[in-house]
């Protein structure tokens, strides 16, 4: 099967303040097997609402559509079976962990995935050999594993350790939301990287962002303009750069 993650009219709401918001309205999506895809779109369009409903976020509710994925139902997976089937999320703020040593956190999550895939857990010594060899991939103090996860970590220090966590766990779907303008050019190209070294036949890309720059370094099969909760256009890379020099307001006065 080709259609690696494919979602068909995905409608999602939020209850905010005792009124349901209704957020994606209607999404269509499909990304084949070994493409990186890449949403672009105004501000309040519903980019990081669909990361989270991909995600399995209680607060958001489904209120219509589907989302499949390796043609399981997404939808009905709690988020450690989502993970168990190759899907793996980052988001603009990984989350702080204290207490929690990042190294046992790392092997607990990779040893939740292999045992899901029936492969063979690794015990303590082995994983630590593995993190070490890719913290040094990414240029990362090997300090980093000792510490709590992500506490007190810089920007670009949190961004390496959820690359870290992503060339670990090996998923052949990652989802990532790099929608935060504060990304720098280094966090830029930490991400690029680490979705670059994954690409292959067996390896598929979301990325969110509203970084032009970030295309420089991941060249993407598909740019999608997500606006009020679906896809407006797809297209090549060269839609990114005819965003880059026009804005949205082409693209929002086609589809209204
Ligand atoms: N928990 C919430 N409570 C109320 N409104 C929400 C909540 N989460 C999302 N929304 C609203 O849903 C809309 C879509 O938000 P979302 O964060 O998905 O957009 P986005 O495209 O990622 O935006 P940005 O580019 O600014 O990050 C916005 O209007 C936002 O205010």
């Amino acid at each position: 099967m080709s259609d690696f993650l494919k979602i068909e009219g995905l409608k999602a709401q939020i209850d905010a303040d005792g009124t349901s918001k209704e957020i994606l309205k209607g999404l269509d999506l499909t990304i084949p097997k070994g493409e990186v895809h890449v949403i672009m779109g105004p501000n309040g369009s519903g980019k990081s609402t669909l990361s989270y409903v991909l995600a399995g976020r209680e607060d958001y509710e489904v209120t219509g559509g589907s989302a499949h994925f390796k043609g399981q139902d997404l939808l009905e997976l709690e988020p450690e079976e989502r993970a168990a089937l190759g899907v793996f999320l980052a988001f603009q703020s990984p989350v702080e962990l204290p207490g929690v040593n990042n190294a046992n956190f790392l092997r607990t999550a990779v040893n939740a995935v292999r045992k899901a895939r029936g492969e063979e857990e690794l015990d303590a010594v082995s994983f630590l050999k593995l993190a070490r060899e890719e913290t040094g991939r990414l240029s990362m103090s090997g300090e980093m594993l000792k510490r709590a996860v992500n506490v007190g970590f810089s920007g670009g220090e949190k961004k390496r350790n959820e690359v870290l966590q992503m060339r670990l766990l090996k998923p052949s779907l990652a989802i990532l939301d790099e929608t935060d303008s504060g990304l720098d050019i280094d966090a830029l190209r930490i991400v690029a990287d680490g979705v670059n070294s994954l690409r292959g036949p067996d390896f598929s890309s979301l990325v969110i962002t509203h970084h032009q720059r970030l295309l420089d370094y991941i060249v993407p099969d598909r740019v999608h303009v997500m606006a009020h909760g679906r896809i407006i256009h797809s297209g090549g890379p060269e839609v990114a750069t005819l965003l880059e020099k026009q804005g949205y307001k082409q693209f929002l006065e086609a589809a209204a």
